[in-house]
């Protein structure tokens, strides 16, 4: 099986965790957009939910479903995101996002959630993270050479990220990311910290100690992980 499949398996059992009147918080990316999709079906058939977008792609796809969409206006907390990950620390649940590109808005969402389930293909679980993956940071455009340089000042490398026409890409916040080589990360707790207090860093992609479930689909079947197990 794909490791597409494993991830429509995973978002597929992740959306039978929605419950009637819940506030959902719909995260970013290709295992997203199974969810997204998954969620749209349980609307039509009767669900009643409403649901904040991690994205502009991700409102769009809902809205094209019919799935209400609702804001951190009308309410204060989320009962339940579902959302991706680049890589998942095992027993801790610590994550790396961002290789999507929508790392600010999935974490605004994450740090409101009540519960924060990641939807992945079992490539994505580490021992470390790093290990895989880059680490994405979004910074302001302006100086972004600076903030740039007292990131490296921490052992990581850190280049712009680039589209294809070699334009730098741009969030939906309208800030750059840089993806940035790290040894691997023994200590993400302290690193996060670090790499937020420095100027010009609007968010990291280390996400530590947000999510509370992973469900990770493989040729083993599907795990339903939770921190420490
Ligand atoms: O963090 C993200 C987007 O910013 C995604 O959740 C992450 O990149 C995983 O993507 P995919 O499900 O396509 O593998």
């Amino acid at each position: 099986m794909s490791a597409s499949e494993y991830k429509r398996q995973a978002a597929e059992f992740a959306a039978e965790m929605v419950e009637d009147g819940m506030v959902v918080g719909l995260g970013t990316g290709s295992t997203a957009a199974f969810v997204v999709e998954a969620l749209g079906r349980r609307h039509k058939e009767g669900l009643r939910f409403v649901a904040i977008p991690t994205s502009v792609a991700t409102e769009k796809q809902a809205l094209g479903l019919g799935i209400h969409l609702t804001t951190f206006g009308e309410h204060a907390r989320v009962n339940l995101t579902i959302d991706g990950a680049d890589e998942i620390q095992r027993g801790t649940l610590n994550l790396i996002k961002g290789l999507g590109g929508a790392l600010l808005r999935e974490k605004i969402v994450a740090a409101s959630s009540d519960r924060l389930v990641i939807v992945a293909d079992d490539t994505k679980l580490v021992d470390h993270l790093g290990m895989k993956t880059l680490l994405p940071v979004e910074v302001t455009s302006f100086g972004w050479e600076a903030t740039a340089r007292q990131i490296e000042r921490l052992g990581g490398q850190a280049s712009p990220r680039r589209n294809r026409d070699g334009a730098f890409f741009v969030s939906d916040g309208g800030n750059l990311i840089l993806d940035c080589r790290f040894p691997v990360i023994s200590d993400a707790k302290r690193l996060e910290q670090e790499i937020r207090s420095i100027v010009g860093v609007v968010e990291s992609g280390l996400f530590v100690g947000m999510a509370t479930d992973a469900i990770v689909a493989g040729g083993e079947g599907i795990a339903h992980l939770t921190v420490g197990a």
